[in-house]
């Protein structure tokens, strides 16, 4: 089913989460593992992130470096395909610019088709970390926006060599990414709002949003949208600090802010036991209050470590006091 169905569908606000491929060489058993103790929150899809090839250097017989290009994380489309048929809930494979040509693409959509996984979500991907920003690949995609256009051509029927195909349309519902605290290279919300509006216009069905940690962000990202007549809906994501490391590297790597609070809160911790304990409690907060404000659906990125977040949804979504999700969509 496609997730703005579920959406409509729903009596009470969603569950839903979001891992990484297991790193080469681990086994299904990890994810699987990694899910089962968050199914008793009925999570009506489940994403799983897709990452490019990185470099290492390696060293030859005659002493110079030869580049070679690995991928520690492999096995998106086989992940979500166990998942789909494992726990019949719909796997949301994420689809990147980063890496892909336009052929990589459509082959990894018509794999898709032909499993059954019709929900993508659409991004341009991270840089690699020594390109310093974002390259496309030679006949790749620059933005999420024409890969997106890739997709909904595919929803048309159109392939790319159409003399060498005779395939069915796809049926693909698209979801894409905003960020209530601004993508990090927009110059202004403005501009991110412009793009982010453009995805829509071009048929996105609905937004996940970059974890932030004050939801009056959220809450001022949704009314901005509103306002320029984004409509669909948004759907907050939310990690929960669980190391004082995490108080520098999240802002370092994902470009939001830590609210004063929990940053004081954090630092006064002696372990990282303590700390823990604090992420928890400002997770369930935020959690209430983003329903609260109507969020249709709370998207927790897990990636993997699953007690945090079944602690955190115990407390949210066994209360069945909770009103009805009203995000006007
Ligand atoms: N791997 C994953 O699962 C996830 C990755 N991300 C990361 O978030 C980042 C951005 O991804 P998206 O939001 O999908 O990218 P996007 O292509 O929609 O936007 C990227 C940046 O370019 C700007 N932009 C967008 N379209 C443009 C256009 N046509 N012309 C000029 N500027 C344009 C946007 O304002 C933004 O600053 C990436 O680093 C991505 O990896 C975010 C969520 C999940
Ligand atoms: N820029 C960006 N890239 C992503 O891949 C991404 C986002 N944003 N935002 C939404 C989700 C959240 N994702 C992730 C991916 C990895 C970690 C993670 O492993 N975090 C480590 C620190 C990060 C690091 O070491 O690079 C952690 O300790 O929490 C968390 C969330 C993937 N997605």
């Amino acid at each position: 089913m496609k997730i703005p169905e579920h959406i409509k569908n729903a009596k009470k606000p969603l569950f839903s989460f979001e891992l990484l491929p297991p790193l080469k060489g681990q086994s299904i058993s990890q994810i699987f593992e990694s899910i089962d103790p968050l199914m008793e929150f009925n999570p009506p899809f489940i994403d799983v992130t897709y990452h490019r090839e990185d470099f290492i250097y390696k060293k030859r017989h005659d002493g110079l470096l030869e580049k070679v290009s690995t991928r520690k994380r492999p096995g998106t489309v086989s992940i979500c395909a166990a998942i789909q048929f494992k726990y019949k809930v719909d796997a949301v494979p994420h689809l990147i610019c980063g890496g892909f040509s336009k052929e990589d693409t459509e082959n990894a959509l018509i794999e898709l088709k032909f499993l059954g996984i019709d929900n993508v979500l659409v991004l341009r991907g991270d840089a690699r970390k020594e390109d310093g920003g974002f390259i496309p690949e030679p006949n790749g995609h620059a933005y999420a926006s024409e890969l997106m256009g890739q997709v909904l051509e595919m929803n048309q029927g159109k392939y790319l060599h159409e003399e060498l195909i005779s395939a069915d349309k796809t049926d693909f519902c698209i979801g894409v990414a905003g960020y209530p605290e601004k993508h990090f290279e927009a110059p202004n919300l403005r501009s991110d709002l412009k793009y982010l509006k453009m995805k829509v216009d071009m048929g996105a069905e609905y937004i996940v949003t970059q974890m932030f940690y004050d939801n009056k962000k959220y809450d001022e990202f949704v009314k901005a949208c509103r306002a320029i007549g984004i409509n669909v809906p948004i759907i907050p994501g939310l990690k929960p600090i669980t190391t004082k490391k995490q108080l520098t590297l999240l802002p370092k790597v994902f470009h939001i802010d830590i609210p004063e609070d929990l940053a004081d809160a954090v630092e006064a911790c002696k372990t990282d036991k303590e700390v823990r304990e604090i992420g928890i409690e400002w997770c369930i907060q935020q959690s209430k209050e983003l329903i609260d404000l109507g969020a249709p659906v709370l998207h927790y990125y897990t990636m993997g470590k699953s007690d945090t977040t079944r602690r955190i949804a115990s407390k949210v979504f066994t209360d069945t006091t909770h009103r009805i999700a009203s995000q006007v969509f």
